[in-house]
């Protein structure tokens, strides 16, 4: 790829999807600009990617031409207000931010600007992302494919409404932390019943990463999968039986629901 790529903020995200992207050889490492407030962050950042690093935010909205900001939503005001008059007519704006508006960015701007908003997650860092996108009306046919190829390799990648982007944060962008919690909690009742924890963080994390392949690459409905594993009167029923009993489901639905009304919650502020 022609263009250069510029992280205002060194966070876990930012982390997740230089990895991915330098993982995937799309940019090298000297089109990958990043700025921070702390210099050792950006240190260790510089020392583990080889990337473009600076205090200065200004110069990598400057430096950028796919500029993503990747900062948490409270500062986005902030870091658009220091930005704004380095930003060229060409410039895309990323936006990854949980709860913050295309229509948002456009008012702070207050003149055109392309704007890109994503919800990803951090399985980027090992090129196995969702990611969702929705553009503005600025944005090309031909820019929005560029943003995606840098998207798409890191993971899978699709274009949504923007009005699912909440609900597509509490299914994917928040989804990896319960992901872990139930790998954890797996792993725990292994620990429990004897079994050494190295091996039963294994053993879980692999079930869950096999299970996963398994829907998406057979295409058949989850239950379905789900009762080739109970056999009557067998051990996993048991244990569908308990995880009903204590709302397993309900449970994780209403995680989802939580997360995305969060979500809406902050779009409002
Ligand atoms: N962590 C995740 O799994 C996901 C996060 N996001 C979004 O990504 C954004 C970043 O989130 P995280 O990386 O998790 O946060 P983080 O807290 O790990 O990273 C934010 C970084 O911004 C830096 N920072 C603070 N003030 C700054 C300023 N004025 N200029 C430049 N950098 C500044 C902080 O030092 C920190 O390194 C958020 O808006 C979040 O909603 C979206 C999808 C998933
Ligand atoms: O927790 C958050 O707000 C961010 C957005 C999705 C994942 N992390």
């Amino acid at each position: 790829m022609e263009k250069t790529i510029g992280f205002i903020g060194a966070g876990n995200m930012a982390k997740a999807m230089i990895g991915g992207i330098l993982q995937a050889k799309i940019l090298p490492p000297e089109k990958v600009f990043l700025s921070n407030p702390h210099k050792e962050k950006l240190e260790a950042m510089k020392k583990e990617f080889g990337v473009q690093i600076t205090l200065d935010n200004k110069e990598v909205a400057q430096r950028a031409d796919i500029l993503v900001l990747s900062v948490k939503p409270y500062l986005y005001s902030k870091v658009i207000q220091e930005i704004k008059d380095e930003i060229q007519q060409y410039t895309i704006l990323v936006n990854i931010a949980a709860g913050v508006s295309i229509e948002s960015i456009e008012q702070t701007f207050a003149k055109k600007v392309k704007v890109v908003r994503v919800m990803p997650n951090t399985p980027a860092q090992v090129g196995e992302a969702m990611s969702c996108v929705c553009v503005n009306k600025e944005v090309t046919k031909e820019e929005l494919q560029e943003v995606m190829d840098i998207f798409h390799s890191f993971g899978e990648a699709e274009v949504i409404d923007e009005n699912l982007m909440d609900v597509a944060t509490g299914v994917s962008g928040s989804s990896p932390a319960y992901v872990y919690l139930f790998i954890e909690a797996l792993a725990d009742g292994a620990v429990l019943e004897g079994m050494p924890r190295e091996k039963a963080y294994k053993l879980a994390a692999q079930a869950v990463l096999g299970s996963a392949k398994m829907v998406l690459e057979s295409k058949e409905h989850p239950a379905k999968l789900k009762d080739q594993v109970c056999s009557s009167g067998g051990t996993t029923i048991e244990a569908v039986a308990c995880l009903e009993k204590n709302y397993f489901r309900s449970t994780v639905i209403q995680a989802v629901q939580t997360a995305t009304q969060k979500s809406k919650e902050m779009g409002k502020k």
